[in-house]
Order: C-alpha cells, then structure tokens, then sequence
C-alpha cells in the first residue's frame, strides 16, 4: 500500500510549505469515529499553528457523518471568508456496500464544490478495511492524515494567492 511507504506527518523532504499567516481556514470533522476524527482534527490544527496561521483564522465546525461533509464544506464556503476548507473524516469498511456509496459521494462532492467555489477543498478522509487502519493513519505507525491535509490547504491556498494577484 503506498501509504506504507509514506509517513503522512512526514514533510521534511517536502517542497517548501509556505507559512499560513496570511490566511483563513475551514475545517469541518465528522462525528463518525470520533476518537479518530477527533484525532485527524488535532493534527490538522496543530499543524495550521505550527506554520503560522492564527487561531481566529481557524473556523471548526461538525456534521453527523461523512456523507455530510460535502454539505459542511458548501455552507462553510457560502458563508464564511476562508482560502480552503479541509474535511475529515474516517469511514470504515462494514458488511455492506454502504462504505463505497459514502467514499464516492464525498470524494465527487468535495471536489464539486471546490470547483463552485473555485476554492481548495481537502479531502481529509480516512477511506479504511479496519479500525486499525484508521489508527494508524490518525496519529499512528503511518502519520496524521490530518497533518497531510492541513499542509495540502497551506500549500493550495498559496498557489491560489499567486494566481488572483
Ligand atoms: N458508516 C460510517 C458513516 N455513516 C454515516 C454517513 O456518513 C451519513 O452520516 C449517514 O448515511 C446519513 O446521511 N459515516 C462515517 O463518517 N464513517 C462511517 O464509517
Ligand atoms: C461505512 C458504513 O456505513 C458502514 O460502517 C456501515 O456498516 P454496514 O455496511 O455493516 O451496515
């Protein structure tokens, strides 16, 4: 799996990351797995603070589940002057095709309204077989897909900065 090649928290070799004082962030989290997302949030937070954005800047919120990421990232944009929004999430697979109706409606709808927007949108979501897979990609042996997220948001709300001005 590539992610066992890659440490998700792992950006020391990584292009440059730009520092996100200048900028605002949504960050919307699913309920579901909790003790997961909660994690990916924590990642994702500190790792906004460690390069420079301000905590005023920082605009949380939660759905239910993440099916309703999509709506979260839609209202947060419709409402709220922010450079990207960043969702997470983590959905693990069960008995029934309900894991694959739910990856692909968030992964086609936060796409969708990144391009409404014309506004980064991170998919911070967690698509996994297991709970031990969600552990160790939220703050385990393979990294914080929350940390990933949150350098994706940095990283595309400045390419968006350079492309307006
Ligand atoms: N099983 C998981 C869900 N299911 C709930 C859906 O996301 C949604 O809230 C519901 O279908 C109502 O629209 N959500 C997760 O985030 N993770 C899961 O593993
Ligand atoms: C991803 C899901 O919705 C899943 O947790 C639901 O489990 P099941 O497919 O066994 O109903």
């Amino acid at each position: 799996m590539a992610t066992q090649l890659k440490n998700l928290s792992d950006f020391s070799s990584a292009s440059e990351i730009p520092s996100a004082e200048s900028f605002s962030f949504g960050i919307v989290v699913a309920e579901w797995n909790a003790e997961i997302t909660n994690a990916l949030y924590q990642g994702a937070y500190s790792t906004l603070l460690k390069y420079g954005a301000k905590p005023e800047n920082i605009h949380s919120f939660t759905v239910p589940g993440s099916f309703e990421l999509t709506t979260g990232a839609d209202l947060i944009l419709k409402n709220k002057m922010v450079d990207a929004v960043i969702c997470l999430g983590c959905v693990i697979r069960g008995e029934t095709r309900h894991f694959d109706f739910i990856c692909d409606a968030v992964a086609n709808g936060v796409t969708n309204v990144a391009v409404k927007y014309s506004k980064p949108v991170i998919f911070g979501v967690l698509t996994t077989d297991n709970q031990q897979q969600a552990i160790d990609r939220s703050g385990g042996k393979h990294g914080n897909k929350g940390d990933e997220a949150a350098v994706t948001a940095i990283k595309m709300a400045k390419l968006n900065e350079t492309l307006i001005n």
